[in-house]
């Protein structure tokens, strides 16, 4: 049952709701986690609805970079009288809150709730806390991450910033040696933000201990002046988050008091002496809780694009194998169903997985506070390799749908470009994907040698029990078949890497470098093996009445991994020829099982109009019109001739004919 058909709506669409073999609304309860929470995302949509002031007062993609400065800080400015809707101890809320008054393009001071708060809240020491905290919630204090240079992001040891510890003034000196060393990109830290955590290689006491985070005050509080010594400014228009000004900021000597540092794990004493962190891995804990969001954020990302490209491919009819018989939807060429359909389920099954994420982290952050953080080598791992695998393809999933919307998919009006452009930095921030599939790799050598694996490495441990895979049938592939079948693909790939690096000749870095394409694949295989493994174990909880149509998404998703990668499959006669064929057979027959609910499935994601910012994705299906409507934003259709064919075109014209 689909309750999204209302009056009015495009038939085509209102014929593919009426056809949902399940019921919609209990979707969506389970895909968002539950009655409660979906009660406060329909409060947040409520309240949006409610308050113009907090919306775009026209679509982002006919805005100038001024324009869109403009708007996001103007509704920024407006959410300070919405403070009830900011609630750190209901990050879910607040966090869909800020999308939803920010939406893609323009996140001014998401630093501020994504890193600089969950930084200080991991960092800081609790009497710290006590002091900042109150500040940083107040909204005097709008702070920022900076951590990356413009001559090192990945490589944090060669960071340039110093922070020299002066035991004279019992004052730490933050410098920047050369250009290279500017920070460069931190988000609002070129003309918003008054203060940042900044991350410096510390020097004390002759020694350098690596980088650490400082808190540092980087405009004055009554003039937003730049303070002395401390040089700053945006670095330009970037392929999206225009409504942001990612910065640069360069030091010159500039001095804040020993208290600056962020002591909850390591310190800095008045005599200059260092103490140590407890454990090495305990600065990672701010990093991972930003990559669990991300990854369901991310996957967010995919359910928007894949329920734009379906919607439309509803409605939109293009060709008439029959002759005579009318043109059909293009949702009913399988090639365009193949197109669309395993990104719905991709969708589906990344938001499972970094919901799970988020669990574990929960789990994982309560230890911490105990001291306890042997969790956290398999957290650090598996929030990196998410991130990694689930950033990516949900880039590739976005220009499929991009492409599934032909002509229209291009223009701003489907909302996919813009969609795209502010999906794709996330292969890049918080971490560049292959760098951190790398960092996957180096975990996995650790498991593989170390005498007890744990629980998502236990399968590195285990002898194969067979020599071929026990598929006869795809209807009757149980999921225990399915796990057995990617531990032995992905053991496989894992302990032939380490092989290949045990006997590669010449230095480790350089035996590692040689090795590090089938090491980052491994890696791409554990994660791969941990998303099949929770998919399954996830769906089997689901409600009875919903299993069939998870169940199905969840097979298209897996059968989908297993053709295109049949290679790893078939190695050494794992899998025959036939059983490859048997997961053909699954995937079309799974296809089209999904069609007559494919519209059903993305309504039940729920994602509001303001957030779906698209034409054709619209809930009515009234496309065509919603086109033509668009084009009324448009500056140049507010003139009939324009400014530049009078200035330039004109007098040539004008010219040519004179001669003529
Ligand atoms: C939109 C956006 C917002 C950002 N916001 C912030 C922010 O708020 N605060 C902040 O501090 N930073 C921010 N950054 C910076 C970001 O974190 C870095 O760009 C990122 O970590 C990658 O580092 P890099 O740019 O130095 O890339 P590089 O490390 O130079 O990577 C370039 C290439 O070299 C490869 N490479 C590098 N090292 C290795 C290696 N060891 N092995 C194999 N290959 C390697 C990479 O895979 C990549 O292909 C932002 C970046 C973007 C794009």
């Amino acid at each position: 049952m689909n309750r999204y058909v209302q009056q009015g709506d495009n038939p085509d669409i209102t014929e593919e709701r009426l056809k949902a073999t399940f019921d919609v609304d209990r979707f969506t309860e389970f895909y968002h986690g539950g009655l409660k929470r979906l009660k406060s995302r329909r409060k947040v949509e409520r309240y949006l609805e409610e308050h113009a002031e907090l919306r775009d007062i026209r679509p982002t993609p006919f805005m100038s970079r001024d324009e869109l400065i403009d708007n996001s800080i103007r509704k920024l400015a407006g959410m300070a009288k919405f403070n009830e809707m900011i609630d750190l101890n209901d990050i879910e809320k607040t966090t869909y809150f800020l999308q939803m008054v920010h939406v893609r393009d323009s996140m001014p001071f998401s630093l501020h709730y994504l890193m600089f708060l969950p930084v200080l809240n991991s960092q800081a020491s609790p009497e710290q806390l006590a002091t900042w905290m109150p500040l940083a919630l107040s909204g005097t204090v709008i702070g920022t991450y900076a951590q990356t240079e413009m001559g090192h992001g990945t490589n944090l040891s060669k960071l340039e910033t110093t922070a020299t510890y002066d035991p004279n003034t019992q004052e730490f000196i933050l410098h920047t040696p050369t250009i290279s060393g500017a920070k460069w990109w931190p988000g609002s830290l070129g003309k918003f933000c008054n203060h940042a955590i900044i991350v410096a290689n510390l020097w004390t006491q002759g020694k350098c201990e690596g980088p650490h985070p400082f808190w540092v005050q980087i405009r004055d509080s009554e003039t937003h002046e730049a303070l002395k010594n401390v040089r700053l400014g945006d670095i330009g228009p970037k392929l999206s988050l225009n409504g942001s000004d990612n910065g640069y900021l360069i030091f010159d000597n500039f001095r804040i008091p020993r208290e600056n540092m962020l002591m909850r794990h390591s310190k800095v004493l008045p005599d200059g002496t260092y103490v140590k962190p407890p454990h090495s891995k305990l600065a990672y804990g701010g990093m991972v809780f930003v990559r669990s969001m991300m990854v369901r954020d991310i996957a967010n990302h995919l359910a928007n694009a894949v329920t734009i490209a379906t919607r439309y491919s509803a409605v939109r009819r293009q060709g008439e194998p029959v002759p005579g018989k009318g043109e059909v939807k293009i949702l009913d060429y399988q090639t365009q169903q193949y197109r669309i359909f395993p990104y719905i389920a991709k969708a589906i099954a990344f938001r499972i997985a970094g919901e799970e994420l988020q669990v574990i982290f929960r789990e994982v952050s309560k230890q911490l506070k105990k001291g306890e953080a042997s969790q956290l080598p398999d957290i650090h791992a598996l929030s990196s390799g998410l991130k990694a695998l689930v950033t990516f393809e949900v880039q590739q999933g976005i220009e499929q749908c991009r492409l599934a919307c032909g002509g229209h998919g291009y223009s701003h009006a489907s909302g996919i470009p813009e969609l795209s452009a502010f999906s794709c930095g996330s292969c890049t921030y918080e971490g560049d994907n292959l760098v951190l599939m790398l960092q996957v790799a180096k975990y996995l050598t650790k498991a593989v040698t170390s005498p007890v694996a744990s629980g998502i490495c236990a399968y590195l441990h285990k002898k194969s029990s067979a020599l071929q895979s026990a598929l006869s049938s795809h209807k009757t592939y149980s999921d225990l078949q399915i796990v057995q079948d990617f531990e032995h693909v992905t053991r496989r790939a894992v302990l032939q890497a380490m092989d290949k690096l045990k006997i590669a000749s010449g230095t480790m870095p350089d035996a590692w470098n040689r090795c590090s394409v089938e090491l980052s694949k491994a890696a791409r295989w554990h994660i791969r093996l941990y998303i099949v493994r929770i998919v399954l174990s996830k769906i089997s909880t689901a409600p009875e009445d919903l299993k069939p149509v998870l169940r199905t998404l969840a097979k298209l998703y897996i059968f989908d991994l297993q053709v295109s990668n049949k290679g790893h499959f078939m190695e050494e006669g794992y899998m025959s020829a036939q059983q490859i064929d048997e997961l053909k057979e699954g995937i079309w027959d799974a296809m089209s099982t999904i069609r007559p609910d494919a519209v059903s499935i993305v309504d039940a994601f729920a994602i509001h109009e303001i957030e779906l910012k698209s034409v054709l994705g619209r809930r009515d299906g009234n496309v065509y019109p919603g086109l033509m409507e668009w084009t009324k934003h448009s500056q140049l259709n507010e003139k009939d001739v324009p400014v530049a064919f009078d200035k330039y075109l004109a007098p040539i014209i004008k010219k040519l004919r004179s001669r003529l």
